[in-house]
């Protein structure tokens, strides 16, 4: 008889609301899992009080579940390691574990950003800041809101490597009787999709402030996968993965959620609120501020057409009033449907 497999040891890089909520994820499917947090009250708490009272409020860990605050420790010994930090600190958290990696770890990236300045996929950042094979790299993203999960409600995700080992290691690692994973290879696909559509979700929770309902709302998003999909067919990315969980499935939870930060941040937006003043009514990352940008940046360079995402970087950056932005997309030249 062949011996069972040994539990696999995670770390996770990030002790915020999807951090905590994936280290609960992975202890329920059988790792052993450390998670590294800046703030030492937060990792007293994880570690002695399973819970992150800041983050998930409610919420009780599994006992399986401790933290630090010394991230080279976190990941000594990892089979997998997780990173939850917004997407804008990645670099500046992963470069320095680049020589405390240990040789065999797959690193999943949770995060849904593009980089500013150089306009790079999380995945091109976790690969390039801790010098690794991109093999060693899977992502992972779909309709993944952190507290339903941590409440342990069911949902599904995709894990995106190119390598078909890593996906089926990570998916190893978290799969559970709440949480599924489906692989596939497409990881420029389900990435963008994960990061624009917090981009669409800005969209709808601003038309939602300023009062619009349902159609406008089922216009956004079905345009929004629309532009989501042309950016990802000219990176190359599988057109199958656009309807799938993480795409069509990850902008529906985010775009219909108040419990999504870019959805939240939206409605502040639409109903007058300044940006700098949304950004903390939202509380939490709400990463479309500063993707919109990156990927507006990214479609441009390629000469793809996104005028959601040039819309919502006007309203958010460029100072469009935002009972302009119906009026600048409906004005646009008629054309035929499609991508
Ligand atoms: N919350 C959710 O439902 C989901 C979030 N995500 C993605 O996960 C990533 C992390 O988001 P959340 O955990 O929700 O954010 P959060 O706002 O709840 O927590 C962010 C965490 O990052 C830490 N942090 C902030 N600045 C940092 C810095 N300079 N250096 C190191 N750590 C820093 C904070 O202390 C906190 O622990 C984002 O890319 C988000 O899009 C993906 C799926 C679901
Ligand atoms: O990515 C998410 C759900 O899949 C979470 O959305 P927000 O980051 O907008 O809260």
């Amino acid at each position: 008889m062949t011996p069972p497999a040994a539990p696999l040891r995670a770390a996770v890089l990030g002790s915020g609301s999807w951090g905590t909520t994936f280290a609960a994820v992975l202890a329920d499917a059988g790792c052993a899992v450390t998670v590294w947090g800046r703030d030492a009250a937060t990792v007293e708490e994880i570690t002695h009080e399973h819970r992150n009272s800041r983050y998930l409020p409610g919420v009780e860990l599994p006992a399986g579940v401790s933290a630090t605050t010394d991230p080279r420790a976190a990941v000594a010994g990892a089979d997998v390691v997780a990173v939850a930090v917004p997407s804008q600190r990645a670099r500046d958290v992963l470069a320095p574990l680049a020589d405390a990696l240990p040789d065999a770890a797959v690193v999943v990236s949770l995060m849904k950003g593009v980089e500013l300045d150089t306009d790079q996929r999380m995945s091109q950042v976790v690969a390039q800041s801790l010098t690794i094979d991109p093999a060693r790299v899977a992502v992972l993203s779909g309709p993944n809101l952190a507290r339903e999960i941590a409440l342990r409600q069911p949902t599904a995700t995709v894990v995106a490597s190119t390598s078909a080992d890593t996906a089926q290691l990570v998916a190893r690692a978290c799969a559970s009787s709440y949480f599924r994973p489906y692989t596939n290879p497409d990881v420029v696909g389900v990435e963008l999709c994960g990061a624009v559509k917090n981009v669409i979700a800005l969209a709808v929770g601003i038309s939602q402030g300023r009062g619009m309902g349902y159609n406008t709302m089922a216009t956004v998003i079905t345009r929004g996968l629309v532009e989501i999909t042309r950016l990802g067919l000219a990176l190359g990315a599988d057109a199958e993965t656009f309807p799938g969980l993480a795409g069509m499935g990850d902008l529906m939870a985010t775009c219909a959620s108040p419990d999504s930060r870019n959805h939240t941040l939206g409605v502040h937006i639409g109903r007058g609120m300044s940006l700098d003043d949304a950004v903390v009514a939202t509380g939490g990352t709400a990463e479309g501020v500063k993707s919109c940008r990156s990927v507006l940046e990214l479609a441009t360079s390629l000469g793809v057409e996104m005028p959601i995402t040039s819309a919502v970087v006007q309203v958010l950056h460029q100072g469009l009033p935002v009972d302009e932005l119906a009026g600048l997309l409906l004005a646009r030249p008629h054309r035929a449907e499609g991508v």
